[in-house]
């Protein structure tokens, strides 16, 4: 005999009798719920002083009997009804009202939450046979509109719903609001980004802007930010509860399908988060994986992509569960694959242990290449910077090549180098990297390190800065810890401004940030170029020249002869 749900205690047997017996009723589909059964929960109800609801399913059986207190009802876990890929759970809720209370914030809060196909509250009064019933239903998301909508209540036998044709037009007009949504956002995913922190307002503000930037590169639609700074973290969501429920009210308003979390989230959190929103639930690192997973090019880049979404997802593996799919599928399934998804943890193992061997092998001939190099006397230098700084761009018009640049971030993934020739039959070869970006996955650093272990042969690093990007200064600082952790903090180097160009409009519309990259580029000897404009490198290219060959009597900074350059290495 099925339990009904809820605290029994109290309850005499043949009331529990009762209650289990309501399992057997059986409702017209077409019917929101029959007299006869919403009499006998009536009755119950106010026999026991306790508020009774029932969770009725499509064909119009009761799933669940659930026993409530006086003002309030605690919903199970519906686990015999996922909510997949349906815009409605296939359950209505009915449950009494013992004062006749209209429908309550905590009614149209599980309503939207758990995205029942209605909710309606019997509203009893002293008499047990007189009583009304209020409605209400999921819509079309609306922006800055609520998710519901609630009917008048109506006395009980004036109560006409023709329950089958209102799901089917309910559904169609939910199907067709989502599609709007999506042609008013573009990307495969809209998310929702979070952030839960305790720095200051403006870091946070910061990392949100950066986090945005991720998203807009990961090709997700960002519909709104939700920036909490609590006293104290919550353990199983990260943010507080009652804020979360805010956020998934506002996910279903605005057609959201994930949530972005600017913080690591443990594999227990993303599980909890996800099954209680039943969106998919990201955070930073994997939107980085996700966005390198995209654009690594070379074999090289693909394999430690690969491996560190392997590594990533390991010790997410534990326990998995329906929500697995969600988590491993990454952003529109860019994950390692589905098929892959499905092998278990023993064939990840060995397959990260293979991916390693690959890697050794690849950076065994970049070792070589390197050797050539450096026995052929010729100085490297090599482009660092964050991400979106311009690497490739200074790459590209100093040495007049085409390499992949793009305004998104992580553009580069694998290193490139090209030759650069100065007069006199001096060059140097010079190399684009991978961008660098605060919080890198630990998982990735590892991965990196290899890429960018060329740096230990470079001759000197050009530390290329956006300086019209508001936070130039912290992402120095970032530059400058990952340099130090890769033990290159020695290296010569040269602090190069990117962007100059754009300073004249800083200079109209914020004097004070342009006074502030005016005084710390003289603070730091920054050079100023523009890396799209050829004659802005003057100073820099004047700069190599002496710094390699200052022995050389000055023949004046001339830029390299077009028809020399771009020559590709190799
Ligand atoms: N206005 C202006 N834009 C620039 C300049 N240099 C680069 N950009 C733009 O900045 C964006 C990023 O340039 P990239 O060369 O791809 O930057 P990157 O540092 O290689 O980026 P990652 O490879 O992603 O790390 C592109 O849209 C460029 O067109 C410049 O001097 N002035
Ligand atoms: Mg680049």
């Amino acid at each position: 005999m099925k339990q009904p749900h809820g605290n029994l205690t109290g309850l005499k047997p043949n009331q529990v009798k009762r209650l289990e017996r309501l399992y057997r009723r059986r409702i017209n589909p077409n019917e929101v719920v029959s007299l006869e059964v919403a009499r006998e929960v009536t009755d119950i109800s106010l026999e026991i002083r306790r508020q009774i609801g029932l969770l009725i399913n499509r064909i119009g059986e009761i799933a669940y009997v659930i026993v409530g207190d006086e003002r309030a009802l605690l919903i199970p876990n519906l686990a015999d009804y996922p909510l997949g890929k349906r815009l409605l759970r296939g359950l209505r809720l009915v449950h009494t009202h013992l004062k006749g209370e209209p429908l309550t914030d905590d009614d149209l809060t599980d309503l939207s939450l758990l995205r029942l196909d209605q909710i309606a509250a019997l509203q009893l009064t002293q008499h047990p046979d007189r009583f009304s019933i209020q409605t209400a239903h999921l819509i079309p998301p609306r922006p800055n509109g609520l998710p519901y909508q609630v009917e008048p209540s109506v006395p009980f036998p004036r109560f006409t719903l023709e329950f089958r044709s209102f799901m089917e037009t309910l559904e169609e007009s939910l199907i067709r609001g989502l599609e709007e949504g999506k042609a008013v956002t573009t990307g495969v995913e809209r998310g929702i980004l979070i952030s839960v922190t305790r720095s200051t307002p403006e870091e946070a503000d910061d990392s949100m802007e950066e986090l945005k930037e991720l998203a807009r590169t990961a090709g997700v639609g960002v519909l709104d930010t939700v920036i909490q700074r609590p006293k104290e973290f919550n353990p199983r969501f990260l943010l507080g509860e009652g804020k979360l429920r805010e956020v998934v009210i506002k996910a279903l308003q605005l057609g959201a399908t994930m949530l972005v979390f600017d913080q690591e989230l443990s594999p227990a959190q993303v599980r909890s988060i996800s099954e209680l929103t039943e969106l998919k639930v990201i955070d930073r690192s994997q939107l980085i994986l996700d966005i390198f997973a995209r654009r690594a090019v070379t074999q090289d880049g693909k394999v430690q992509v690969e491996l560190a979404q392997l590594k990533y997802l390991l010790p997410r593996l534990i326990g998995r569960g329906v929500q697995m799919s969600r988590l491993m599928g990454g952003i529109g399934g860019r994950g390692p694959g589905e098929t892959k998804l499905e092998v278990d943890r023993r064939r990840i193992r060995d397959r990260i242990a293979h991916l390693e061997r690959e890697l050794k092998e690849l950076s065994n001939g970049r070792y070589q290449r390197r050797q050539k190099r450096v026995k052929a006397g010729i100085p490297i230098v090599s482009i660092v910077g964050y991400t979106n700084a311009g690497k490739s761009t200074l790459l590209n018009t100093m040495t007049k090549s085409e390499v992949f640049t793009e305004n998104l971030l992580f553009a580069t993934l694998d290193t490139s180098s090209r030759r650069l020739r100065f007069p006199r039959d001096h060059e140097v070869i010079i190399t684009d990297t991978v961008g660098f970006i605060r919080s890198l996955p630990k998982s990735l650093m590892g991965a990196f390190k290899a890429t960018l272990e060329e740096l230990k042969d470079a001759d000197l690093l050009i530390h290329l800065v956006d300086c019209a990007n508001p936070r130039f200064e912290e992402q120095i600082g970032q530059v400058d810890a990952i340099l130090a952790e890769l033990d290159l903090a020695n290296k010569p180097r040269l602090l190069v401004f990117n962007k100059t160009d754009l300073l004249p409009e800083m200079k109209k519309n914020n004097m004070l940030s342009f006074m502030k990259v005016r005084q710390v580029g003289r603070k730091l000897g920054a050079i100023s170029v523009s890396a799209n404009d050829r004659k802005s490198l003057e100073p820099l290219l004047k700069e190599l020249q002496q710094r390699f060959w200052q022995d050389v009597p000055d023949y004046g900074a001339q830029l390299p002869e077009e028809e020399e350059n771009g020559t590709p290495e190799g």
